[in-house]
């Protein structure tokens, strides 16, 4: 997950020179980011889903890291300077001409390798869930994330580093974190031989059932497409996550515009937001396995959003202020600890184990609609409210900024609603995952 989540990021700071060296406009970068999710959208995930709940961890998650591995290594290529003038690039280059062949042949990498990461994202959930069942679940869950945060953090440091080297080339950060998704593989492995060992002593079957609990069948499905309150947390999740991921792609060039700094500067800024999430996310996991408040820790998270993004859009471009930058990134951060610590650990509280990877598959599936639109509805915003800048001048994010607002807005209320229900109906979000 660590080397995950440096990859996918590993171009949010260099926006301004794979745009130089490139030619990737704002509208081509925003595209780039959604391919991540396209081929998930188009039904991988809930493939995924079932392929998990029916093949059990260990299988899925070498398969994830293998597919993430792959993907990089074509992102890679494309980036390259021997994809520089090869054929693939004349070729690439002949169709759709706004749209650069490095761009066209990334996205492709970037789409496999999406298709990995999202089923290693289900795969280590359901995984953590198997290990910590009835114990500090969302401890361990806010560990992930952290160390998850702590590889954003990480590639918002390095990446302008390496890229910045002489000679400057986006070529080297990318090159840097595909070795990494080699090690990430190779770890994968070695947890595969700890997991086959707690099988054995939990006396399940080579993919880890066989317990107490029925087979998974694909026609448990309907019980999950059922229920109201999957629905709930599967929207809420949609609208926070994409006034999130969307956005950190994005963040470097709004504070850079912003605040009239250089990127560098810009990411150096933003690199704190997963940290503070990164510091936090694990207290709050142990306080939701101890006291519980799931659903009001999501409402919370999504209110201290709301502030946030009015503040980037409204705030900064009148008083370009760093301080007001970082305690607005910080409180983003605390935000961005509240939603996922409680919301990860809530969906086994509202599904069976035997459909737990289908479950957290639809969620992602959906997730992945807004991950996927968000970056090129924002992207095209962009553009069209900086019809008149010449090259050179910074953006205005006022207005697109709005979109990021109204997804807090709706999943503000999405978390009212899910706390009602939960008052209703018993489903025990707000209460502790630690049974004594
Ligand atoms: N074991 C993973 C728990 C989910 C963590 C969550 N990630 C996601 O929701 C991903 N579907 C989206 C990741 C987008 C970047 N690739 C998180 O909070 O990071």
């Amino acid at each position: 997950m660590f080397f995950g989540y440096m990859f996918v990021d590993l171009m949010s700071p260099l926006q301004s020179m794979i745009e130089a060296q490139r030619g990737w406009t704002p509208d081509v970068f925003g595209m780039y980011g959604s391919s991540e999710f396209i081929l998930n959208v188009f039904g991988f995930l809930i493939l995924a889903g079932i392929i998990l709940d029916k093949m059990g961890v260990r299988f899925t998650g070498q398969l994830s890291a293998s597919l993430m591995f792959i993907g990089a290594c074509l992102k890679y290529y494309a980036v390259s300077d021997s994809f520089a003038g090869s054929g693939i690039e004349t070729w690439l280059g002949s169709w759709w001409t706004s749209f650069p062949a490095s761009a066209k042949l990334a996205s492709l990498g970037f789409m496999i390798f999406g298709c990995g990461m999202e089923m290693a994202g289900i795969t280590v959930s359901k995984a953590i869930a198997k290990w910590f069942e009835g114990k500090e679940m969302a401890l361990a869950m806010g560990l992930e994330m952290a160390i998850a945060r702590v590889g954003v953090f990480a590639i918002f440091s390095i990446s302008p580093w390496l890229a910045d080297m002489a000679p400057a080339t986006v070529v080297r950060p990318v090159a840097f974190c595909t070795v990494l998704l080699l090690i990430g593989l190779l770890t994968f492995v070695i947890f595969s031989f700890m997991d086959r060992k707690l099988d054995k002593q939990l006396g399940l079957d080579s993919r880890g059932g066989g317990g107490s609990e029925e087979e998974f069948k694909v026609s448990d499905l309907k019980y999950i497409l059922s229920s109201k309150v999957f629905w709930i947390i599967a929207f809420l999740c949609v609208l926070y996550y994409s006034a999130i991921f969307p956005f950190q792609r994005f963040a470097t060039n709004m504070l850079e515009s912003n605040l009239g700094v250089s990127a560098q500067t810009a990411a150096d800024i933003f690199r704190w937001f997963p940290m503070g999430a990164a510091a936090i996310t694990p207290f709050l996991g142990r306080y939701l396995d101890h006291k519980g408040k799931g659903a009001t820790m999501l409402i919370l998270g999504a209110i201290l959003m709301i502030v946030c993004h009015l503040t980037f859009a409204f705030v900064l471009p009148e008083f370009p202020s760093k301080p007001v930058a970082y305690g607005s990134i910080v409180l983003l951060g605390i935000s961005f600890s509240l939603v996922p610590a409680a919301l990860w650990p809530s969906v086994p509280k509202i599904v069976e184990t035997r459909y737990l990877g289908s479950a957290y598959s639809l969620i992602f599936w959906i997730q992945n609609i807004g991950l996927c639109l968000f970056p090129m509805l924002f992207g095209f915003a962009l553009k069209y409210f900086n019809a008149g800048r010449t090259e050179g001048m910074p953006y205005d994010y006022t207005r697109p900024m709005l979109i990021f607002v109204a997804c807090g807005v709706l999943a503000m209320l999405l978390g009212l609603w899910l706390k009602a229900e939960d008052r209703k109906k018993k489903y025990g979000l707000e209460l502790p995952n630690i049974k004594k």
